[in-house]
């Protein structure tokens, strides 16, 4: 415990507080977390330092969220390519140059750059350092910079946004037989003129499914290992079931309750042995893809020396404090989502409290966080969701509108997934939606909305929605919640009415 830790070896004699400060906030991690703590910092006047030690942008723009959509997008086109027929096209089989669609991935990335850069944070007031940062007591920041040169500034206050990395778990032969994971795939497949041609994805979260799909569409054979009962085990089962549809239709072969547990090479041939109900099989492959989790970037930079408590991430307290109150963290590293969304969202309250903490503390607000996950169909959450409010013991009415039945879902060949919501009994209080469909990471913002301002399902039935939309769902699965609300003895009343004005 901190507390003890610092009970028996008092901080004030191990380390001298600076009289005076170089910085009135140290930013560590050029990501989500740590652009937007910098940038807050900067627009309130605060003297701000931040550090990056790799890619300005950190795992979203480099890794994870922009690369990942890009390449969903390129492979959408080559299903829709495949699929035309359901617009009345010929279906085509689509050219896939894999060179062409990585080094697309790598433009968006450059278009977007500029906006995480150093020039844009420098302009806005922010010192950027090129570098890797190191606590070397609770108000010294020791940064070694790319150039070779080491710099040490004292601070006030530090926000921790180190992020999080892939987890590769030491399975016996991963390490020789050779592996991929969001940092390394999209700069080891550049310039391969095809998709791996026989892929295992190795888990079955957002990112293996997202990756899953995208491969197959692109051409790849591919092989989802995961070892739960199904895939996606955070959301609903019925969320889920819609994306094993549509993954084992592009034709990737999916493989649950199957636990991967060692990898090799024999007569030069790749192989992962995975083991299900007790029986152990191999799968062959040309690559492997490891996605079975994040960790989050906890050692190296002197947390362990400081006595910081981390656990699976850095411990924080409501105001993502963590022991030493002037030392705080938000993002991956801190959790407990993984998310840019939140990211952003908790450097708000870190640098807030980081900045003004002394008179005024915000606690971090988890209460209406949304996520999607861009798979074909995406799945979007805000809220509970059902296997959630079961386990919480949480009473809840379900409404549920198939997008079958919308118009414009159906004129766009897009008539699958549904809209669910999450209410009190008797009540229009939205407890949680799960939507379920084209652009259901979109669609969902009007329950963010409503949940985040305490607006119910009859200001959302009474608000006009364009038609012919996709964005009517939300108003239909309202509608619906409503038609199951009304009063019997009100609809009794309303016929008795209508009878005596016919006379
Ligand atoms: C394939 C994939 C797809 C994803 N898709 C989505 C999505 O669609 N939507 C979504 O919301 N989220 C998505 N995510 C998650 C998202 O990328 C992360 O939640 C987000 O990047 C977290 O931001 P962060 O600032 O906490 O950490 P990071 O982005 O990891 O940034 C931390 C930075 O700190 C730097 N650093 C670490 N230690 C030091 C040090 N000692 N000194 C200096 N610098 C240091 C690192 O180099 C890194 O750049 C995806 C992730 C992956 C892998
Ligand atoms: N669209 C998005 O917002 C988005 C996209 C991608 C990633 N992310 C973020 O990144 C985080 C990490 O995603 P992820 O998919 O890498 O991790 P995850 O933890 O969500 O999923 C990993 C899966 O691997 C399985 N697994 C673990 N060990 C295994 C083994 N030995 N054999 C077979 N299966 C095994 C687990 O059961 C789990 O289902 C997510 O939690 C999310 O927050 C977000």
């Amino acid at each position: 415990m901190l507390l003890d830790f610092l009970k028996s070896d008092n901080l004030a004699t191990r380390w001298k507080r600076p009289r005076k400060f170089d910085r009135n906030l140290i930013v560590i991690g050029g990501g989500s977390a740590g652009l937007v703590s910098a940038y807050i910092a900067a627009a309130t006047k605060a003297k701000v330092t931040l550090v990056e030690a790799n890619r300005m942008g950190g795992d979203c723009l480099n890794y994870g969220c922009v690369p990942s959509k890009a390449l969903i997008r390129s492979a959408k086109l080559a299903h829709q390519m495949r699929k035309a027929d359901r617009y009345g096209l010929a279906a085509h089989l689509p050219q896939v140059p894999f060179a062409e669609v990585i080094e697309r991935v790598h433009r968006v990335i450059a278009e977007i750059e500029p906006h995480d850069s150093i020039e844009r944070y420098t302009s806005l007031g922010v010192e950027v350092l090129e570098g890797y940062a190191r606590l070397v007591d609770p108000w010294t920041v020791e940064i070694a910079l790319n150039s070779g040169e080491t710099r040490r500034l004292t601070t006030r206050a530090v926000i921790i946004a180190t992020g999080a990395g892939p987890f590769v778990p030491p399975l016996p032969g991963i390490v020789e037989v050779g592996y991929l994971t969001s940092d390394t795939l999209w700069e080891q497949l550049r310039g391969r003129m095809d998709a791996p041609r026989r892929l295992v994805v190795l888990g079955g979260g957002p990112v293996g499914c997202e990756l899953a799909q995208s491969f197959a569409r692109l051409g790849s054979e591919v092989t989802q290992l995961e070892m739960a009962p199904r895939l996606m085990m955070r959301e609903d089962e019925d969320a889920a079931e819609h994306v094993l549809a549509s993954l084992e239709a592009d034709g990737v072969r999916v493989l649950t309750q199957h636990k991967a547990r060692a990898c090799g090479l024999t007569d030069g041939r790749k192989w992962i042995e995975v083991e299900h109900g007790g029986e152990v099989q191999r799968v062959e492959f040309d690559e492997l893809i490891v996605a079975l989790g994040r960790a989050a970037r906890l050692k190296g930079f002197g947390l362990e020396e400081l006595g910081i408590e981390v656990d699976r991430v850095v411990e924080t307290n409501a105001y993502l404090q963590t022991g030493y109150p002037h030392i705080l963290a938000a993002g991956d590293v801190a959790g407990p989502y993984q998310f840019t969304h939140v990211a952003a969202h908790q450097a708000w309250f870190a640098t807030v409290n980081a900045l003004f903490g002394d008179f005024k503390r915000f606690k971090a607000d988890y209460r209406v966080i949304p996520w999607a996950t861009f798979t074909d169909p995406e799945v979007a959450r805000v809220g509970l969701s059902e296997a959630e409010a079961k386990e919480k013991n949480i009473a809840y009415e379900v409404t549920r509108y198939g997008l079958d039945d919308l118009d414009r879902a159906i004129a766009d060949s897009a008539a699958r997934g549904f809209v669910k919501i999450l209410t009190v009994p008797g009540k229009d209080t939205i407890l949680g939606a799960t939507i379920v469909g084209e652009h259901a990471g979109d669609l969902l913002a009007e329950f963010v909305l409503a949940m985040k301002h305490g607006l119910g399902l009859n200001k959302i039935l009474g608000t006009i929605h364009i038609y012919p939309t996709l964005a009517e769902a939300n108003k239909m699965a309202a509608g619906l919640w409503r038609r199951n609300h009304i009063s019997p003895r009100l609809v009794a009343l309303l016929g008795w009415f209508h009878r005596w004005r016919r006379g």
